[in-house]
C-alpha cells in the first residue's frame, strides 16, 4: 500500500514571539493539495506572521511549517511556494515593469549568465496571459490598478512554479469587480493543482472563494467549511464583536468596507479590472 501525500501544507504547533509579543501561539491546521483555504482573524491576530514563518522569513520559537512534506527553506529554494504580500510592503514606485516583476519569478531558474533564456521569456508570457496582463506588460507597475498588482504578483509565482500560493490580504483596496476577477483566477488555479491560502478582511468574499476557512487569533480557533466559520458566535469568538444580523447577511465587516475608497483606488479611466 502506498503511503498517502503529504499535505500541501502543514502546519504544527507554531509559536513565533516578537520580543513580549506572542504573535502565533500553537497554530495548527494543514491544507490539501488543490484546496483554497481562507485564513481569517482580527488585525494582529498573526496572520502576516504566519505568511512569513512559512515563506521562511521568521524563524518559529517553536513548532514547525512543512510544504508538500518539506521545510520552507527547501521549497522556496525550489521555488515552490510564491508570496503575493500585502500592498503597503511594496514600493510601488520601483522603476520596474510588470513583465520585469513576474520575471523575478525566474530567477532560481536563471544559469550562470543569470540572463533570461527563451524558456523564462515564455515562462512569463504564458503567466501574463495566465492572470489577463498580457498588455500591461511594459507598464511600470504603480501604474496598475489595484487588482492589477495582486495579479502581477500571482502571475510572479506562476511564472516560478509554485504550486502553494500565499496571498496576504489580496482584496485590500480593490473594487468588487477586481475582487470578482482575482477570485475566478484563484479558483481556476486551485483547479490546476494550486493550493492557496489566502488572508481576508472581508468575510463576504470567503464562500465565492474557499473551499475552507481558519479563524485565527494567535491559535486555530475554527477550521472548516467557510459557512461553519462565517458563524455569529464563532466570528464573535474571534473578533470580539456582536455580530448583528440582516437580511443580505451579518454586519460584522461593514468597519472594513468602503467601496467608495475602493473603486477610487483601483482603476485608471478605461481599464479593465
Ligand atoms: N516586527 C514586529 N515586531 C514586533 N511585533 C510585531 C512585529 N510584527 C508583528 N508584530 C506583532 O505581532 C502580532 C501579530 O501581527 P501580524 O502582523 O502577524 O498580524 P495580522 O493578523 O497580520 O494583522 P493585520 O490584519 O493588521 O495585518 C501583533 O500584535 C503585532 O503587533
Amino acid at each position: 500500500m502506498t503511503a498517502p501525500a503529504a499535505p500541501a501544507l502543514e502546519i504544527r504547533d507554531l509559536t513565533v514571539r516578537y520580543g513580549d509579543v506572542l504573535a502565533l501561539d500553537g497554530a495548527d491546521f494543514s491544507v490539501e493539495p488543490g484546496r483554497v483555504c481562507g485564513l481569517v482573524g482580527m488585525n494582529g491576530s498573526g496572520k502576516s506572521t504566519l505568511f512569513k514563518t512559512i515563506m521562511g522569513m521568521i524563524r518559529p520559537d517553536s513548532g514547525s511549517v512543512l510544504i508538500d512534506g518539506d521545510p520552507p527553506a527547501r521549497a522556496r529554494r525550489e521555488g515552490r511556494v510564491g508570496y503575493v504580500p500585502q500592498s503597503e510592503d511594496v514600493d510601488w514606485a520601483f522603476p520596474v515593469s510588470v513583465r520585469d516583476v513576474v520575471m523575478m519569478g525566474r530567477y532560481g531558474h536563471l544559469g550562470v549568465s543569470r540572463r533570461p533564456r527563451r524558456a523564462d521569456q515564455h515562462a512569463v508570457d504564458r503567466a501574463l496571459e495566465r492572470v489577463e496582463l498580457t498588455d500591461y506588460a511594459d507598464r511600470q507597475i504603480g501604474r496598475l490598478s489595484g487588482g492589477q498588482r495582486k495579479r502581477a504578483f500571482v502571475a510572479r509565482g506562476i511564472a516560478q512554479g509554485a504550486t502553494t500560493l500565499l496571498l496576504d490580504e489580496p482584496f485590500a483596496g480593490v473594487d468588487k469587480r477586481s475582487e470578482a476577477t482575482i477570485t475566478r483566477l484563484l479558483r481556476e488555479l486551485a483547479a490546476d493543482d494550486h493550493t492557496i491560502l489566502v488572508s481576508t478582511h472581508d468575510l463576504h468574499a470567503l464562500p465565492a472563494l474557499a473551499d475552507e476557512a481558519v479563524l485565527l487569533m494567535r491559535r486555530v480557533l475554527m477550521h472548516g467549511d467557510p459557512h461553519e466559520v462565517l458563524q455569529p458566535d464563532a466570528l464573535a469568538l474571534a473578533f470580539g464583536l456582536d455580530v448583528m444580523h440582516r437580511d443580505d447577511g451579518p454586519a460584522w465587516d461593514d468597519r472594513e468596507r468602503d467601496d467608495d475608497s475602493r473603486e477610487r483606488d483601483a482603476r485608471e479611466p478605461g481599464e479593465d479590472a
